[in-house]
C-alpha cells in the first residue's frame, strides 16, 4: 500500500465546507469545498468517500490494499479512478460534520438509503478522482457493467442473461409484495420495475460490432437524455465501438470466477474463495464516461468502486441469489407479463451486419 497518506485535520478551523455528491449501500461521497485563501492541494480535483456505518464491507485499509495489488494490475493507466487513504478520524470533527449534512436532507436520499449514516468510528476515507463535469456543457454518464460475461450457474439453455435475469426477479418480487399489500389491484408503486429497459450483457457485449445493440446500450446508459442528431451521441458511440476497457472487464469477469469449479454455487462457505472475490468485485463496479463539451477532447472512461468483496460475509447471500434465478426459471422461462426481453431471448436477429 501507498505509504504517505494524508490527513484531513488540516481542515479543522478552516471554512471548509461538505456538500454530498452521491451515496451506494456501502460508502457515500462528498465535494470538499474549500475557502480560496486556504487551499490543500491534495484535495484538488477530489472527491472524499468515506465508509457508512453498520456494512458488512471490509474496512478502507484492506479495501485500498486490494486496489493497488489485485485490481490496479489488471488494468492500464487512465483506466480507473485513482483512489488513495485520507486520515479522517483525528478529533472526529470532519465525520460529524458529514453526518449533519446528510440529516439536512434525509428525505430526498434514496428510500432505502435513508437513516444510513457515515461510519464515525472510520479512521480513513479515500481521495478519488472527481469524475463529475469539468465544464458545464461536459456530459458525465455513469452506469455499471454488470455481469458482461454470462454467469457460469446460468443453464446451458439460458434465455436471459444475469442482468435480464435478475431483472425480471426484481419484478416479480416486487409484483408479489404489490400483490400483498395491495391485494393485487390498484397503481404499481413508482418503484415497481417491470419492463425497465435493463442494460443487457449481451448488447454490452456485443455492442463494438452490432448496430442495434449498441443503440439499445447508448439509450440506457444516456436514460434516452442524449438523441441522435447531438453531436456528444456520436462520440459516445464511437467511444463504445472502439474501447478497449469495457472488452477487457467483460475477459476479467470471466477469467477470474470459478468457472471450472461451478460458480458462486459450488462455493464451500467453509472455505476462502479469492478468485470468486475478484469475480464479484469485477461485476459489480462503475463506470464514469466524461464527454467534454470541447471536440477536441477525448472522450474519457474509467472505472471506479472496484471494492474489494466480503466474500465470507456475502458467498451465502450471492449462493441464495443464484440458486432463485436458477431454479425459479429466470434464466429459462419467459415471464408472461415482462415488456423487456432479454438478447438470448431473442436471438441473434440483428447478426446482419
Ligand atoms: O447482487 P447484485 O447484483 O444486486 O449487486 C448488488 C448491487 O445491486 P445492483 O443490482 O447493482 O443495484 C448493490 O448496489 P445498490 O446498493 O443497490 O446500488 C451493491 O453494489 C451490492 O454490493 P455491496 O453489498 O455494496 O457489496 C451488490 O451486491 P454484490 O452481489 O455485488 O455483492
Ligand atoms: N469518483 C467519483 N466521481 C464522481 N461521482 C462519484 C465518484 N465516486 C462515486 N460517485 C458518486 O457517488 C455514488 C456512490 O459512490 P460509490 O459507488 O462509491 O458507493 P458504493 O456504496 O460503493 O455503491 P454500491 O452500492 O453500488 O456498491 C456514485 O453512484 C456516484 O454517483
Amino acid at each position: 500500500m501507498s505509504t504517505s497518506v494524508s490527513d484531513l485535520a488540516s481542515l479543522a478551523g478552516t471554512d471548509s465546507i461538505f456538500k454530498f455528491v452521491g451515496e451506494g449501500a456501502a460508502n457515500i461521497v462528498f465535494e470538499i469545498i474549500q475557502p480560496a485563501s486556504s487551499q490543500n492541494d491534495i484535495l484538488r480535483g477530489k472527491l472524499l468517500r468515506v465508509p457508512k456505518a453498520r456494512t458488512h464491507a471490509l474496512n478502507y485499509e484492506e479495501l485500498q490494499c486490494y486496489w493497488e495489488t489485485a485490481i490496479k494490475p489488471l488494468f492500464r493507466d487512465g483506466e480507473l479512478v485513482e483512489q488513495s487513504l485520507v486520515r479522517i478520524g483525528a478529533g472526529r470533527h470532519v465525520l460529524s460534520d458529514l453526518n449533519s449534512v446528510l440529516a439536512e436532507f434525509e428525505t430526498t436520499r434514496r428510500r432505502d438509503f435513508q437513516g444510513s449514516r457515515v461510519d464515525e468510528e472510520a479512521e480513513y476515507g479515500m481521495l478519488v478522482d472527481d469524475m463529475r463535469k469539468k465544464n458545464p456543457d461536459d456530459t458525465v454518464l455513469e452506469f455499471k457493467p454488470k455481469w458482461i460475461f454470462q454467469s457460469p450457474n446460468a443453464p446451458f439453455n439460458a434465455k436471459r442473461c444475469r442482468n435480464c435475469a435478475k431483472a425480471t426477479l426484481r419484478a416479480s418480487d416486487s409484483r408479489r409484495s404489490d400483490g400483498v399489500v395491495n391485494g393485487g389491484g390498484g397503481t404499481p408503486p413508482p418503484s415497481y420495475i417491470t419492463d425497465s429497459p435493463v442494460l443487457c450483457s449481451i448488447d454490452v457485449l456485443e455492442s463494438k460490432l452490432n448496430h442495434r445493440a449498441r443503440d439499445r446500450v447508448l439509450a440506457i446508459i444516456t436514460e434516452n437524455l442524449l438523441q441522435p442528431a447531438d453531436p456528444r451521441f456520436d462520440r459516445l458511440k464511437a467511444w463504445l465501438e472502439l474501447n478497449h476497457l469495457l472488452p477487457r472487464l467483460c475477459n476479467l469477469q470471466r477469467v477470474n470466477d470459478d468457472v471450472f469449479a461451478g460458480g458462486c454455487l459450488e462455493a464451500d462457505p467453509a472455505q476462502q474463495h479469492p478468485k470468486l472475490e475478484l469475480a464479484m468485485t469485477l461485476r459489480d463496479c462503475t463506470c464514469f464516461v466524461r464527454i467534454p463539451a470541447d471536440p477536441t477532447e477525448e472522450v474519457e472512461a474509467k472505472l471506479a468502486d472496484l471494492d474489494k468483496k466480503n466474500g465470507a460475509a456475502k458467498l451465502r447471500t450471492w449462493q441464495a441469489l443464484e440458486r432463485r434465478l436458477v431454479e425459479e426459471g429466470f434464466y429459462t422461462a419467459p415471464k408472461p407479463r415482462e415488456q423487456w426481453t432479454c438478447r438470448l431471448e431473442r436471438g441473434r436477429e440483428d447478426h446482419e451486419e
